[in-house]
């Protein structure tokens, strides 16, 4: 098993992300939330963006996850080739794409898409973005290192659960082909916790510690219905 991988067996990962219009869009300010998920104990840190992505590789010493979200089709996360050697030159451990069968942009097929990455940077590792039990398997004989849930509820093949979609999760764990990184609504510690014991290698959580505004909207949420 790849060294990198095994440093990720069992462990959090903080996806750190902000969107356009957010006072936290900011290189700087994202590479401070990653320092801080660190000093917290996240084993690595997922990001967007090349600007967010190069401003965190030079602060943190943990692996990096990255991705550009791009274009207005339905495949936005690192949907081509080109987009995934932009991500790749950052600096980054894991290049996170699309890992759905839908259509790419680029017209490339998600096997050529991979093979492209590997050519090119035989030691990054690629995590596919997957919405559904087919697309995972679909994702393993296009090569990929990782599987992640992450499109679960977001790709249209499945409805989009309140918490993680925890039926995708044990689909692809039980494939028992690859690591699986369960991410997506995973916004308590519990369901954490929940998901290594299903079998998750890593758990990536984002907007329940790094998106101030969703977290803010909960409470205030709460507080009003308390009323
Ligand atoms: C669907 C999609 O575009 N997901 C993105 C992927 O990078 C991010 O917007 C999510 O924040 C990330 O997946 C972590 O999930 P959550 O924020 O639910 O913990």
């Amino acid at each position: 098993m790849n060294e990198l991988l095994n440093s990720l067996k069992g462990r959090l990962i903080v996806s750190c992300q902000a969107y356009p219009g957010e006072p936290m869009l900011d290189p700087r300010t994202m590479a401070q939330v990653a320092q801080a998920a660190v000093a917290g104990g996240a084993a690595a840190i997922r990001a967007k963006g090349l600007d967010d992505l190069r401003a965190i590789r030079a602060e943190v010493e943990v692996p990096v996850i990255g991705l550009v979200k791009v274009g207005k089709s339905d495949v936005y996360i690192t949907p081509t080739l080109h987009d995934a050697f932009q991500v790749a030159e950052t600096g980054v451990d894991i290049v996170a794409i699309d890992g759905t069968r839908r259509e790419r942009p680029d017209e490339r097929t998600l096997a050529e898409t991979v093979l492209g990455i590997k050519e090119r940077f035989p030691e990054i590792l690629v995590m596919a973005d997957c919405g559904s039990l087919g697309d995972a398997e679909a994702a393993i004989e296009a090569g990929v290192d990782i599987l992640g849930t992450t499109l679960a509820g977001y790709s249209g093949e499945r409805e989009k659960t309140e918490g993680p979609d925890w039926e995708v999760v044990d689909q692809l764990v039980r494939l028992d082909r690859l690591p699986v990184f369960v991410e997506g609504r995973v916004h308590t510690p519990e369901q954490a916790a929940e998901a290594m014991r299903r079998g998750a290698w890593a758990v990536v959580v984002g907007t329940a510690i790094t998106h101030p505004t969703s977290i803010t909207g909960w409470f205030a949420k709460a507080v009003d219905e308390a009323n």
